[in-house]
């Protein structure tokens, strides 16, 4: 009697479980210079879900304002979870496996993780998650991200909060940019001809976004690091 019932449930639960897995993506996507970006990839619930999970991991390993080799105050705040995290300091830039204050980095939350899952096409699991927050009148400047050992993996980057303008470039220097106005809930890969291109975000609409109860923007940046 029971037997019929729980194979019932069962194929319910598979239903259910195909629905969600095969959820198709329904915003724009757009190919920019061979940078893949994802026009409104995550829902509101989902970029909820991942401010809670960034919120934890800044609750570990607090936000810091960097200073470059030169000793300029970078403008954006940063922390970072997983094995490694990006730092710079008067000592350079670099990965590092502990926080300026010394802790482990915390781990990268499974839902950042399910968003590279879902959109690198890699074999590997990123090794860093570089947090960056952009308060009023935060930015950073054009540059590439090569401080990773081997560039076969792509960057994939996630937007949360405030609207950002997204310089993108090429892998040498100069050449014509395009830029797109990243908003909460979008993510960009940045794979391919677009893993050594110069990008940057030229400046952020302060509270454009009610995601962040005081503004602000974050963005996370998921690497595969050794
Ligand atoms: O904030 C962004 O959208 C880009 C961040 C970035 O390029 C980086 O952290 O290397
Ligand atoms: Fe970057």
């Amino acid at each position: 009697m029971l037997q019929p019932f729980t194979s019932l449930c069962r194929r319910i639960l598979h239903v259910i479980f195909f629905i969600e897995a095969t959820k198709a993506y329904c915003g724009m996507h757009l190919g920019v210079l061979g940078f893949d970006i994802y026009k409104g990839y995550l829902d509101v619930a989902a970029q909820q879900r991942l401010l809670g999970d960034v919120r934890d991991v800044v609750r570990a390993a607090p936000l810091v304002h960097p200073v470059t080799p030169r000793g300029k105050q970078m403008s954006v705040r940063m922390t970072a979870a997983g094995n490694y995290g990006w730092i710079t300091d008067r000592q350079g830039y670099r990965y590092a496996t502990t926080h300026p204050d010394g802790q482990e980095w915390p781990a990268i939350p499974a839902s950042v993780l399910q968003v590279w899952k879902d959109l690198s096409s890699s074999a590997r699991d990123p090794e860093c998650c570089l947090v960056n927050f952009y308060g009023e009148g935060a930015r950073m400047g054009l540059h590439q991200d090569k401080d990773e050992g081997s560039f076969e993996f792509p960057v994939v980057s996630i937007s949360l909060g405030d609207e950002g303008l997204f310089r993108m470039g090429h892998a040498e220097r100069g050449g014509k940019t395009q830029s797109v106005w990243l908003q909460s809930g979008d993510v960009v890969v940045m794979g391919g001809v677009a893993r050594l291109a110069h990008h940057g975000v030229d400046r952020i609409r302060f509270g454009s976004s009610s995601l962040l109860e005081k503004g602000g923007r974050l963005n996370l940046t998921l690497r595969v690091v050794t």
